[in-house]
């Protein structure tokens, strides 16, 4: 059963807001209290990069988008609901009070999150007349993209508030770290905080601008911290010794003057305004939205790159996407179970985003083959070809593909997908698929394709199975009665 099957959101910036797009798009109704006057709209456009990033990272079908509903009180927004997250300001008053009203009005088994960067748990549920469901749930910006999620128990909160709390953050798509005691700013501000002081002091002593650090950061460290940590990557550098041979080698550095972060830069007027400068100057002009753009397509770059590594098994937040992929596959998503067979299957809908167009401003070549791939893979899911059938040793693999490029898709164009079956026997299945342009139905590209039913250990084909037989049959037989498509059948160099 769900952890979470509704959500309320107390605090509606840039977290609160995150969180909450964070739970309808995995499905799930949001309640949302946030006095903000602008709260509307500020989670509007949250909610708007939020789809917009999860229309580039996933083709999985997602469920149906969950409701949001803005309430006029605490009580109102977290009555009946399974999880509250806190996200007002940063002040102990505040949240301990948030919380503590919180705590009065909702269900006493529903989890209470705080989305805290730095204050401890236990200070926040000394209040609580149910404290043990309370814990810190800290988030990462943007949280509708970075899964991190570190879950910190206080004094008072029970084992098992964790152990669930983990659980829900995975039915969201993210990865629940627990942080095995209370500190302030848990581990990834402490380890931020001691990257932060080092930086200051490198701008206040003229050592480098702002652009020169992050330069140093993005085009080193900073991409091998996004794929393995800090311990993964110098048990690398120590060589075939490892991680030993590392601290033999850079431990004594430790003792040698290479750091100043012990040290409280004084953040003066004068400090404040030449890193406001340098970064204004770094910006060129970009402005924040922007910014947040290429951030979002970036880490959505970053999570499929991530994804297909690793012999195709992924790695880190790459291989979370792909686990949580399968389970929205599991589930279907919107994906019809059966379809009308008397035309071609309308089998996916989807978008071109910003990772599939190239150097001509258009869908590149093997975007278009992943999409033909998206196709026969929702077919196969329509004949009882799934993860699970797949795992029993069984399944369909590609032998033969044509493409045809008739027409460009651009960037932001809405295309869906429709698959004819040519012919089909016991062993094959050949079908002629279209790419459409959604606003206009013209077809952009065609692919005939040739799949046979194999037994995957075998690495030899196999007749299918009656259940699937049965399931392509009526697909069979109302294809038969349709026009063979134009440009069936053809092959490279032919004279039309
Ligand atoms: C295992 C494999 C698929 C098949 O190997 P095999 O068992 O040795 O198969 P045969 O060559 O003997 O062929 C079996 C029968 O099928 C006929 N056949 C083969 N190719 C074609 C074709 N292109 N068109 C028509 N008919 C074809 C052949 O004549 C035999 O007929 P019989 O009447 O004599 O039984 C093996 O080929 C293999 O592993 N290939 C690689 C597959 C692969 O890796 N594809 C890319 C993966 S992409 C993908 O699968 C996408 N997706 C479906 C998952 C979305």
């Amino acid at each position: 059963m769900s952890i979470i099957t509704k959500a309320a959101c107390v605090g509606g910036g840039v977290i609160g807001g995150a969180w909450a797009a964070r739970f309808a798009l995995a499905g799930i109704d949001v309640n949302i209290f946030d006095p903000h006057p602008e709260a509307e709209r500020i989670i509007g456009e949250v909610m708007a990069n939020a789809e917009k990033a999860y229309g580039m990272l996933t083709m999985a079908p997602l469920p149906p988008r969950g409701k949001l509903t803005f309430c006029k009180s605490i009580e109102q927004a977290v009555e009946g609901v399974d999880w509250i997250q806190e996200s007002v300001p940063e002040r102990l008053e505040l949240k301990r009070g948030v919380i503590t009203e919180i705590d009065a009005f909702a269900r006493p088994d529903a989890l209470i999150g705080s989305s805290t960067s730095g204050l401890l748990p236990s200070d926040l549920q000394a209040d609580m007349k149910y404290p043990e469901r309370m814990f810190v749930a800290h988030p990462y910006n943007p949280v509708y993209l970075l899964p991190l999620v570190e879950l910190v128990g206080g004094k008072k909160t029970s084992a098992a508030t964790i152990k669930r709390a983990e659980e829900g953050v995975a039915e969201i798509g993210m990865k629940g770290v627990v942080i095995a005691k209370e500190i302030e700013a848990f581990v990834g501000d402490r380890l931020l905080e001691a990257l932060w002081r080092e930086a200051l002091w490198l701008i206040q002593d003229d050592i480098c601008d702002t652009e020169t650090l992050d330069n140093v950061m993005r085009y080193s460290f900073g991409m091998r911290w996004a794929q393995m940590g800090l311990f993964e990557t110098y048990r690398i550098a120590g060589g075939e010794a490892g991680m030993r041979h590392f601290l033999a080698q850079f431990g004594p550095c430790l003792k040698w003057p290479w750091t100043k972060f012990t040290d409280v830069v004084d953040l003066d007027d004068a400090l404040v305004e030449k890193i406001g400068s340098q970064s204004d100057a770094q910006a060129a002009g970009r402005s924040i939205r922007e910014l947040e753009r290429i951030r979002d397509e970036n880490l959505v770059g970053i999570m499929h790159a991530l994804k297909a590594s690793n012999g195709g098994e992924g790695w880190g937040a790459g291989k979370l996407l792909a686990d949580f992929e399968k389970r929205l596959w599991a589930k279907g998503g919107n994906q019809a179970k059966t379809h009308d067979a008397s035309g071609p299957l309308r089998l996916i809908d989807t978008k071109v985003n910003a990772a599939w167009v190239d150097y001509n401003g258009h869908m590149t070549e093997h975007r278009y083959l992943q999409l033909f791939g998206d196709t026969s893979d929702a077919l196969l899911r329509l004949l009882g070809v799934d993860f699970a059938y797949v795992e029993a040793g069984h399944s369909y693999y590609t032998v033969e593909t044509h493409i045809r490029h008739l027409g460009e898709a651009k960037l932001g164009q809405e295309l869906y997908t429709t698959l004819q079956l040519l012919a089909s026997d016991e062993k094959r299945v050949q079908f002629f698929t279209r790419i459409h342009d959604a606003a206009s139905g013209e077809v952009i590209a065609t692919a005939e394709q040739m799949m046979l039913h194999v037994d995957a250990k075998a690495s030899k084909s196999v007749p299918a199975p009656t259940e699937v037989l049965t399931k392509l049959k009526p697909i069979a037989e109302g294809h038969a009665k349709l026009e063979v498509p134009e440009g069936a059948g053809r092959h490279v160099g032919q004279k039309r």
